[in-house]
C-alpha cells in the first residue's frame, strides 16, 4: 500500500508541479501547495505521503530557515529533488513540548551539532512518510551549548543515502505500523546516535548558534511553533472537505434509497422525505459551507501573519494562533463526528467498503489529534481567553476576534427575546461570555491562592474547555452571519441563491442554539413558548433545504474519483455498483470456497457424528 500510495502521489505530484507553473509561476502562494496536496490526498484514499513534506518539511525551510539555508535545501525542497518530513512527536512526547528529549549538543570544536535521541522514548515516531518515503527530515531537539538548556531548535538531518536510499550510519529508522487508516502514509520512527550535523544545518532565521558558541534568542520563542500553526489552517480547510465529500455522498444516497411509506398506502418515499432524515443529513451540508467559509478566513489571516512574521512583525501571531487552534479543534471534531451520522444515516450500505464513508472517516478523525491534540487546544485557547478576561477588566482593547467579548462584557443583561439572527447570535456570544467570567472566577480563585498558572488551568481545565468551545461557536457563527448578510458580494447574488444561504444560516443558527440550549438558559431568560418556536422553525428550514440538497451538494463539486463511493456516484446506479464491488470481491472467484473442505465440512460432519453418537 505505501508503495502504491507513493507511485501515485509522485504523479499527482508532477501534475502539481505543472498547475502551479501554470496558474502561479513561481509564487509562493500556499494555495497551489495546499490544492496540491488536497487533490493528491483525495485520489489516494490511503493518505498521501507526501503530505508533510509538501506541508511541513518545505515550509519550515522557507519560513524557519535563512535565506542562505533555503537556497541550500529549501529550494531542492520545493523542486522534490529531496523529500523531508517534519520530525518533532516523539514516543514519549507528542503535546509536552518543552518534554521533548531528543537533544542537540552544539561542538564549538568541529562547528557541528551532535544529534542523540538518549533513550526508546526519545525516539522521533509518528512523522509522517518518514518510516520509507523521506531521505530528509527537520530534527526537533532541545538545543544544549555547554550542557546548558536553551530551549527547542530545529535542525536538516539527511536520514538516507540520496542514490542508495540506505538509512545514514547513525540512523534507525522505520515503519511505525498499522493505523486505523492512513496506512499509504508509512508514518515512521526515527532515532539517532552520535549523529553529527554541519552548525548551518540548525535553522536560524529566528535564534542563531554563532560559531564560537554564543547563542542569539529568538525575539519571540513561538515564531517556532508557526509550521503547527500553518497545518492548523489547513486541517480547518481539508477537514470541511471531508465532511462536504461525505454529506455529498450521504444526500445523492438519500434521494436514490427508496423506504418505508410516510402515509400508509402510499409508495415509499426517497429516505430524505423523513424529517429524521433530514435532520441527520442537510445540518451536515451547511457545516461543511460554514467550516470551508472560516477555514478561508483564516487562511487570508495565516497568509497576511506570514507575510508580517517575514518582515519581524509578530504582533499579529497570538491571534491568529488563538483562531488556529479553536477552528482546527472545531472543524475536526464537528466533520469527525458528522462524517460517523452520515454514515449511519445510509443504513448497512453506509457500512460498506463500497460506500466510502469508512475511509473518510479514517482520513478525517486523526485530525482530532495531530498538530495538537483537541483537548490540549482548547486548553490553549482557554488560558488566551483568560488572558484576554483580564484585559477586559483593566478596560484594554481585545484582538478584532474577541471583540464581541467586550461588547457583551458591558450588556448588563440581555436584551428582549426576538428570536432573529441577531438575536441567536448575540444569545451564543452571550453564553460564552457568561462562561469566561465563570472560569475566570475559578481560575483566578486559585492564583490568588497561590496555585501556578499550569495547576490552575488544569484545576479549571473543564470551565476553560466549556469557554473556549462557545468561542469557537462565536467566531464561526459570527463569520458565516457575515458573510450571508453583510457580504460585499451580496447584491451579486440572484435572490434565489441569497434565499438558500439565508435558510443555511438560520439552519446553522438555530442548530447551534439548541445544541448549547444549556449553557445559553445558564445566563438567558428564554420562555418554553419561544423554544418551542425556534422547534417549528427548525422544521420548517430542513423542509425549506430539502429541495436544494442535491444542488448545493453538487455544486461542492466532488468528481465520482474523489468520492471514490458506489452510493454517492454522479449517475445514481447505488444498487448496481454496489453489487459490481460485490462480485469483485476474492471470496467470489469460486462457488465454493476452500475453507469449505479444509475447516467448514469437517467440523459440521464432527458435530453431525456427535448428535449420532449421543442418540445411541
Ligand atoms: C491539507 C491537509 C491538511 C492536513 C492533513 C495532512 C497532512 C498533515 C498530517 C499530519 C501532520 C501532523 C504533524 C504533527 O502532528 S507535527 C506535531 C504537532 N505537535 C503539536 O501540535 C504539539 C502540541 N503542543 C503544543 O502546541 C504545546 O502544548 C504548546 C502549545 C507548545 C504549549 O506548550 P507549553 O510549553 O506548555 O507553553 P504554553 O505556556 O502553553 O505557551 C507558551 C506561550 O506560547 C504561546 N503559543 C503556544 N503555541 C503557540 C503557537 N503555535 N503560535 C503562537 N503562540 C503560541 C502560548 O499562547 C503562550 O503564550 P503566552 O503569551 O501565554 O506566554
Ligand atoms: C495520523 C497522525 C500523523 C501524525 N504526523 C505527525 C508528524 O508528521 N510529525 C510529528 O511530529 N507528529 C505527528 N503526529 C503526532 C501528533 O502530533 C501527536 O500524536 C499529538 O501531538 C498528540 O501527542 P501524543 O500522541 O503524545 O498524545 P499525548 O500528549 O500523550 O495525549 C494523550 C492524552 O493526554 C492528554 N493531555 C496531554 N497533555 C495534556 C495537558 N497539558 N492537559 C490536559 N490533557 C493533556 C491529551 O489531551 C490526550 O487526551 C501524528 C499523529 C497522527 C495520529
Amino acid at each position: 500500500m505505501a508503495s502504491m500510495s507513493v507511485k501515485h502521489a509522485i504523479a499527482a505530484a508532477k501534475k502539481l508541479r505543472s498547475l502551479q507553473e501554470r496558474f502561479n509561476p513561481g509564487g509562493s502562494d500556499i494555495y497551489p501547495a495546499l490544492m496540491g496536496d488536497e487533490a493528491i490526498t483525495a485520489l489516494i484514499p490511503s493518505g498521501n505521503p507526501l503530505s508533510v513534506h509538501i506541508l511541513m518539511f518545505t515550509r519550515a525551510l522557507r519560513e524557519q530557515g535563512t535565506d542562505e539555508q533555503y537556497e541550500k535545501f529549501g529550494r531542492r525542497a520545493d523542486n522534490n529533488e529531496i523529500i523531508g518530513t517534519f520530525a518533532q512527536t516523539e514516543l514519549g512526547h507528542g503535546t509536552y513540548l518543552r518534554g521533548l528529549e531528543a537533544r542537540a549538543d552544539y561542538d564549538r570544536g568541529t562547528e557541528e551539532f551532535v544529534l542523540n535521541t538518549p533513550k526508546l522514548s526519545s525516539y522521533k515516531w509518528w512523522p509522517g512518510g518518514l518510516g520509507q518515503t523521506c531521505n530528509y527530515c527537520i530534527f526537533v531537539a532541545q538545543l544544549y551549548i555547554d550542557n546548558e538548556a536553551k530551549g527547542m531548535a530545529m535542525f536538516v538531518v539527511q536520514i538516507r543515502d540520496e542514490e542508495t536510499h540506505m538509512p545514514l550510519p547513525g540512523v534507525h529508522v522505520g515503519e511505525i505500523g498499522k493505523k486505523m487508516g492512513l496506512n499509504g502514509v508509512n508514518n515512521g520512527f526515527l532515532g539517532l546516535k552520535d549523529y553529527r550535523v554541519p552548525r548551518l544545518n540548525m535553522l536560524m532565521r529566528h535564534q542563531q548558534v554563532l560559531p564560537d558558541g554564543r547563542f542569539v534568542k529568538s525575539p519571540v520563542s513561538q515564531v517556532s511553533y508557526f509550521p503547527m500553526v500553518f497545518v492548523r489552517c489547513m486541517v480547518a480547510r481539508q477537514n470541511s472537505n471531508y465532511l462536504a465529500q461525505a454529506a455529498t455522498i450521504a444526500t445523492r444516497y438519500s434521494v436514490i434509497r427508496r423506504q418505508s411509506p410516510i402515509e400508509e398506502g402510499q409508495p415509499e418515499p426517497k429516505i430524505l422525505e423523513h424529517l429524521t432524515q433530514q435532520m441527520k443529513v442537510i445540518p451536515e451540508i451547511v457545516t461543511a459551507v460554514v467550516y470551508r467559509l472560516a477555514a478561508a478566513n483564516l487562511q487570508n489571516m495565516y497568509n497576511e501573519t506570514a507575510e508580517a512574521v517575514y518582515r519581524k512583525d509578530f504582533s499579529r501571531l497570538p491571534e491568529l494562533h488563538a483562531l488556529a487552534c479553536i477552528l482546527k479543534v472545531a472543524t475536526s471534531y464537528d466533520s469527525t463526528y458528522g462524517i460517523e451520522r452520515l454514515r449511519q444515516a445510509c443504513g448497512g450500505h453506509g457500512y460498506l467498503t463500497a460506500g466510502n464513508l469508512g475511509n473518510i472517516f479514517a482520513m478525517a478523525a486523526p485530525a482530532c489529534t495531530y498538530e495538537g491534540e483537541n483537548s490540549v487546544l482548547y486548553l490553549q485557547v482557554g488560558k488566551i481567553l483568560m488572558k484576554n478576561w483580564s484585559q477586559v477588566l483593566a478596560g484594554r482593547e481585545l484582538m478584532p476576534s474577541m471583540a464581541y467579548i467586550s461588547e457583551c462584557s458591558k450588556m448588563t443583561s440581555f436584551p428582549q427575546w426576538t428570536g432573529s439572527w441577531e438575536c441567536l447570535l448575540k444569545a451564543i456570544q452571550y453564553a460564552c461570555v457568561g462562561s469566561i467570567r465563570l472560569a475566570f472566577q475559578s481560575y483566578n480563585a486559585r492564583v490568588q491562592s497561590a496555585q501556578s498558572q499550569t495547576a490552575a488551568v488544569n484545576y479549571s481545565g473543564l470551565e476553560l474547555t466549556k469557554a473556549a468551545e462557545l468561542h469557537g461557536r462565536s467566531y464561526v457563527a459570527g463569520n458565516f452571519y457575515q458573510q450571508i448578510v453583510n457580504s460585499p458580494n451580496k447584491h451579486q447574488r440572484s435572490p434565489q441563491f441569497q434565499k438558500v444561504l439565508e435558510n443555511m444560516l438560520e439552519l446553522h443558527l438555530i442548530q447551534i442554539f439548541f445544541r448549547h440550549l444549556g449553557d445559553i438558559l445558564r445566563f438567558i431568560r428564554i420562555t418554553e413558548d419561544e423554544i418551542s418556536a425556534l422547534q417549528r422553525r427548525l422544521e420548517e428550514v430542513l423542509k425549506e433545504l430539502r429541495p436544494d440538497a442535491v444542488a448545493i451538494t453538487d455544486a461542492f463539486d466532488f468528481n465520482d474519483k474523489i468520492l471514490s463511493s458506489a452510493l454517492g456516484c454522479y449517475d445514481g446506479n447505488v444498487y448496481e455498483r454496489l453489487f459490481e464491488a460485490a462480485l469483485k470481491h476474492p471470496l467470489n472467484r469460486k462457488s465454493v470456497p476452500d475453507f469449505f473442505e479444509a475447516h467448514l465440512k469437517p467440523f459440521m460432519k464432527e458435530n453431525a457424528d456427535n448428535a449420532k453418537k449421543s442418540k445411541l
